[in-house]
């Protein structure tokens, strides 16, 4: 049976460690609601099982591990999906794990596709101001791109296969909007996106994932020196908590800086990357002509109200 409310962990659940649910019987219910949650969504949906692009990073191993545990390794599909030579070894590792979980796995390299893309679409689009002036901008963008044809390549198994896209975002980057947009911000559902980064990695280990996952620096990979951190300006460590007082608790970032003894520049940056992606987490709005859908910024103005 489906139980509706999302939020029917945290209100079953004792805390136990913190804020987080990181102790062995919050993990076993955090996992028995996720396996729960995917099992009815493929079931809804009438499809024939899931597909997920498995990085070799510990979220996208742990949704895949999870996955299994919800609908079986034969209606699991994972998707290698390597573009720049850093990511092989990567790729590498979510084969050989994908082989441990017994389900079918490509390896499909999007370079070609991506630098067919970079010859025919971005040269007539690059900008006037010179690319040296923002060396890291077009990795990023070139990056976003990347993302959007892994985007493509999955929701091309799903359509093929009758599957579904499990999306392998967790609640830390969905609330800093540390993804791309309609790229691995695209998918049917997102089985980690209620857990914090700090969750992931508790029930990534209780579970049982290679230690050799688990320990991986987060990374998006648009770059070889990419890290979360790094473009973060923190570690998960300091950002969950944060974050968990500023959105779950709406607490003030005054408060939170005191209470935490954290860096009130550090804090303000995470806190503004929450503001600043709302766009992301929203469905895209409508001018709400005759109340149709609409934005709430523009109500009252409009005569086919
Ligand atoms: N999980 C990961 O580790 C992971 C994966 C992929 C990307 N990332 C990171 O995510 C970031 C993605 O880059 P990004 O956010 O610049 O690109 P994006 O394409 O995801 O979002 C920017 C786009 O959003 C739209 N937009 C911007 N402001 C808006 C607003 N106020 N209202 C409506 N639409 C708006 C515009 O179309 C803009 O081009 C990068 O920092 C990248 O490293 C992280
Ligand atoms: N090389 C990759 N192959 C398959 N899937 C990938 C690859 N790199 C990223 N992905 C998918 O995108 C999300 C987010 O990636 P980050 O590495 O966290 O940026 C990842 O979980 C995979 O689903
Ligand atoms: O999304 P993944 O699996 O690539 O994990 P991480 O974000 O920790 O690199």
């Amino acid at each position: 049976m489906r139980v509706d409310s999302k939020t029917f962990v945290y209100q079953s659940i004792e805390h136990t460690n913190g804020p987080f649910f990181t102790d062995r019987r919050s993990l076993e219910a955090v996992r028995d609601r996720i396996v729960a949650d995917i099992r009815a969504t493929v079931a809804d949906a009438d499809a024939d099982g899931v597909v997920v692009a498995m990085s070799g990073g510990i979220d996208s191993t742990l949704t895949t591990a999870l996955a299994v545990e919800a609908v079986g390794s034969d209606n699991v599909l994972g998707l290698g999906l390597p573009c720049h030579m850093t990511e092989q070894a990567h790729v590498s590792d979510a084969h050989t794990i994908a082989e441990g979980m017994g389900i079918d796995f490509e390896e499909i390299q999007l370079r070609p596709l991506l630098e067919v893309f970079d010859e025919t679409v971005a040269s007539d689009l690059e900008p006037e101001i010179e690319a040296d002036d923002r060396p890291n901008e077009r990795n990023h963008e070139i990056g976003n791109a990347t993302a959007r044809l892994r985007m493509l390549t999955a929701y091309y198994a799903a359509n093929r296969q009758s599957r579904i896209v499990l999306g392998t975002a967790n609640r830390s980057e969905w609330l800093l909007g540390y993804f791309t947009k309609y790229g691995d911000g695209a998918a049917d559902a997102y089985p980690l996106g209620d857990c914090y980064k700090t969750e992931v990695r508790a029930l990534a280990k209780h579970i049982g994932l290679p230690r050799r996952i688990v320990s991986k620096e987060p990374t998006a990979g648009f770059w070889a020196t990419q890290t979360d951190a790094d473009e973060l300006g923190a570690r998960y460590d300091v950002i969950d908590p944060l974050l968990y007082r500023l959105v779950e608790e709406g607490r003030s970032l005054e408060d939170v800086v005191a209470e935490l003894q954290i860096d009130r520049d550090t804090a303000e940056e995470i806190a503004s990357l929450h503001a600043d992606t709302e766009h992301k987490r929203a469905t895209p709005p409508t001018p709400g002509i005759a109340g149709r859908g609409g934005d709430e910024r523009l109500e009252g103005s409009d005569a086919l109200e």
